[in-house]
């Protein structure tokens, strides 16, 4: 009992002996939070005897889980895997699992994932035969996951008085739960209706629940929502011991129905709960506390929690100004390196949070650069992302048309009516001829070759598609590397395919994203530009993903980072446009809401945490100068250290258009600058033999120049990477002294 109580602070002593009736814990970031409902559960098991299956505890995240569990183990270890731990998604798996029976829910289901509940959506309105043009598969699948987190049924959508929009959907919905139910699926809505409706519809199981779960307890009750918090509800009618822990300043999820209304809502449907406050944040050092609460403190209609720290004042936040993305990112990775080096953080130790999983890509080049071990948390990694591979494969099969794999992987995406039995059909004869998939694709339109036997019905998408595909070959030869990636995307109409998927508008992101590694590629030669693209990209997707157990930073967006902890926290691109996001621009409740995700991220950070933008962004395509974000100017300088203070036109006029990383390695090495790349296309005077400084290869010497018009053609033979071809007018070169 001894080390259940102490280690705990009087506040959170009391949340964890208060074991009856309702309790509300509201409290700040780092105050401990979590830490009681740990406390509390081994103390319900050690001290007042309570038999761990009777607890139920839900978390947000699985990792969440686990890590409960971990410390868990420490104070009570005789209750490992007893209780009922985990997500509300896996919480009511198991009960289907086990009590499913009487709703008809078999208990040898499957759960399928988004993927799968849009194909089988799309196969619903094929056999309804729906256009997916008039009615987006997106649209349809939305209305149905709102429908099911209503709790409402297709037969609503029948009702006098609705829409034709309406009609379709619950047709669609009508047909999809039968296949649902014929595959003995469940989609991840389904998972926390059906338990309602088994609990509404016999009550005789709901009452062996509620008899079992003498206590019931919720982390992060900021983010639950309406049927989450029915469910809980219901749970806990019996014995009405029900504790929840959040705090409103932490609500990140209102994008998934996340309904802050149950925490103000909490004490009057839960008449005598006890409400305790905890007011001493363990977590961070006095400065990062300053920072977080100047940065939430704009937001109205707050409950003002106060939180104080006994912690030491620390290291002033860094704030710090980048030129461009990859410059952050080399800063980030080269004060990793110091950090790890000099000041014995571990890389475990650090995380880097961003605001979009696209911001991750120059991240991942940086890190795999230097050969640093990273993990990214649920995320894909970007090269490893569906769409970018498609994309990829596309650009393979351009430089080389006679790779079959990548023919294989894109002949039907976009889909365009290609079944397998037509490519297999194609497949038989191109091997009878002896030519190639691709020849045969393109033979199609030739009058004077053989043809498959193959249906006319099945001919006409694949003539078409050689046609398209023999056009694009031939610009792999001629366009520049951005100009070729966006007469692909148009010529497949790709950003409509995309967006025709549930989460199609990050995934067209990615795509943007492509685009601005594309852009890196525009002052090579064609069809060079692509080889060299193609070969980096083979590089970097090759690594293989890390062992569990290696030390490596972690990378992870803020919403990801909810309830975790780092001793030292990166957050970069606070810039405007990017945290804020410019999606939220125009909605005041969104606003407020990137305001609590900066508050999250800097409240993630123990004893060190560093702000970093770039004044110039290349992000999913398009680069933009963006303004620092307002949360930035939120933070008194008297707190914060870092080249912020300086003007921007001091740092960026044109001579200094070489990145200060790459000056600041230039002085160490002695070196000075003798010009740089002005912004007006003049052309930088080379010759042969000259010493330069590439952005991304480093640095080589010109082995030859040859003038063209009003630009040239470099050859300069880097030593990272050996020789390249460069247009003079592109190419961002900086001349060093010889
Ligand atoms: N009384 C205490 N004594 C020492 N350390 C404590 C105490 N209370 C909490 N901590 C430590 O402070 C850190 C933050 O605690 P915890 O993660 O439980 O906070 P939280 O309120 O859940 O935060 P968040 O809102 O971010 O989820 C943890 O490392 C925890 O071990
Ligand atoms: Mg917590």
């Amino acid at each position: 009992m001894q080390d259940i109580l102490t280690g705990l602070n009087p506040a959170q002593k009391q949340a964890v002996e208060a074991v009856e009736g309702p309790v509300l814990i509201l409290a700040g970031p780092g105050s401990g939070k979590t830490r009681v409902i740990t406390h509390r559960i081994a103390y319900l098991i050690k001290v007042v005897g309570i038999n761990p299956h009777r607890i139920m505890a839900v978390t947000f995240t699985n990792k969440a889980a686990r890590e409960m569990e971990t410390r868990l183990n420490l104070l009570a270890p005789s209750a490992a895997g007893r209780l009922t731990m985990g997500t509300f998604h896996a919480i009511c798996a198991r009960i289907l699992r086990q009590d499913g029976l009487p709703l008809g829910v078999p208990a040898d289901f499957v759960i399928y994932d988004d993927d799968d509940q849009q194909s089988l959506i799309k196969q619903a309105m094929a056999e309804l035969e729906l256009d997916p043009k008039r009615y987006p598969p997106a649209s349809i699948r939305n209305a149905i996951s709102q429908a099911k987190s209503q709790l409402v049924l297709p037969a609503y959508y029948f009702e006098k008085g609705r829409s034709y929009f309406e009609e379709v959907v619950g047709r669609v919905y009508e047909l999809y739960e039968k296949r649902l139910k014929q595959n003995k699926a469940l989609d991840f809505d389904d998972l926390l209706l059906k338990v309602v409706q088994l609990f509404k519809q016999h009550p005789e199981v709901l009452a062996r629940y509620q008899e079992r779960y003498l206590h019931v307890m919720v982390d992060e009750f900021q983010d639950t929502n309406l049927v989450q918090y029915e469910l809980v509800k219901m749970l806990s009618a019996k014995y009405k011991n029900i504790c929840v822990v959040g705090d409103p300043d932490q609500s990140i999820y209102s994008w998934r129905s996340a309904d802050l209304r149950n925490v103000f809502n909490f004490e009057t449907d839960n008449p005598g709960a006890k409400v305790i406050l905890l007011e001493q944040n363990y977590r961070s050092t006095k400065n990062i506390l300053e920072a977080a609460s100047c940065v939430i403190a704009p937001n109205s209609g707050r409950k003002p929690i106060s939180l104080w720290t006994e912690n030491e004042s620390g290291q002033p936040i860094a704030v710090v100004e980048t030129f461009n993305e990859q410059e952050e990112a080399q800063f980030v990775v080269s004060e990793i390196e110091k950090l790890t080096r000099y000041e014995k953080f571990s890389p475990g130790d650090i995380a880097i949070l961003y605001r979009t999983n696209a911001q991750s890509r120059a991240l991942e080049e940086a890190f795999i650069r230097y050969g640093m071990p990273y993990r990214l948390v649920s995320g894909t990694r970007f090269y490893q992302r569906r769409e970018v591979k498609d994309i990829v494969a596309y650009l393979r099969l351009l430089q080389n048309p006679q790779d079959s794999v990548s023919l294989q992987r894109v002949i039907n995406i976009p889909t365009r009516g290609i079944g397998a039995k037509t490519l297999s059909d194609l497949g038989q004869f191109a091997r009878e001829q002896d030519i190639s998939l691709y020849e045969s694709l393109v033979n199609l339109s030739d009058e004077n070759t053989p043809k498959p036997p193959i249906p006319s019905r099945g001919l006409k998408p694949l003539t078409d598609f050689g046609l398209l595909l023999k056009s694009l070959v031939a610009d792999a030869r001629n366009l520049p590397l951005l100009n070729l990636l966006d007469r692909l995307l148009e010529g497949i109409n790709y950003r409509e395919f995309l967006f025709a998927s549930e989460d199609g508008e990050e995934r067209w992101d990615n795509i943007l994203e492509l685009r601005t590694v594309a852009q890196q590629y525009q002052e090579i030669v064609p069809p060079e530009g692509l080889s060299v693209f193609l070969e980096s990209v083979a590089l970097v997707s090759d690594l293989d993903s890390l062992e569990e157990g290696v030390s490596a930073v972690t990378l992870i967006t803020l919403h990801q980072a909810k309830g975790l902890e780092y001793p030292v926290v990166f957050m970069v691109g606070m810039e405007e446009g990017v945290l804020p996001h410019s999606r939220s621009f125009d909605d005041p409740a969104q606003m407020q809401e990137e305001r609590r995700l900066c508050y999250v991220g800097v409240t993630r950070a123990r004893k060190r945490l560093y702000l970093v933008r770039a004044f110039r962004r290349s992000l999913m395509g398009q680069s933009n100068v963006n303004e620092p974000s307002r949360y930035l100017k939120d933070i008194p300088q008297s707190i914060t250290k870092g080249r912020e203070k300086q003007p921007l036109s001091e740092q960026h006029t044109a001579a200094s258009a070489v990145s200060p990383v790459i000056k600041q390695h230039l002085q160490s090495a002695g070196m000075s600058i003798k010009s740089a790349s002005p912004p007006a296309p003049k052309l930088l005077e080379l010759e042969a033999g000259d010493r330069v400084l590439h952005p991304q290869f480093g640095e080589g010497i010109v082995t030859s120049i040859n003038r063209v018009k009003n630009d040239a053609e470099v050859m300069i033979s880097f030593h990272s990477v050996g020789m390249k071809r460069l247009m003079l007018s592109f190419a961002r070169l900086t001349k060093l002294e010889n």
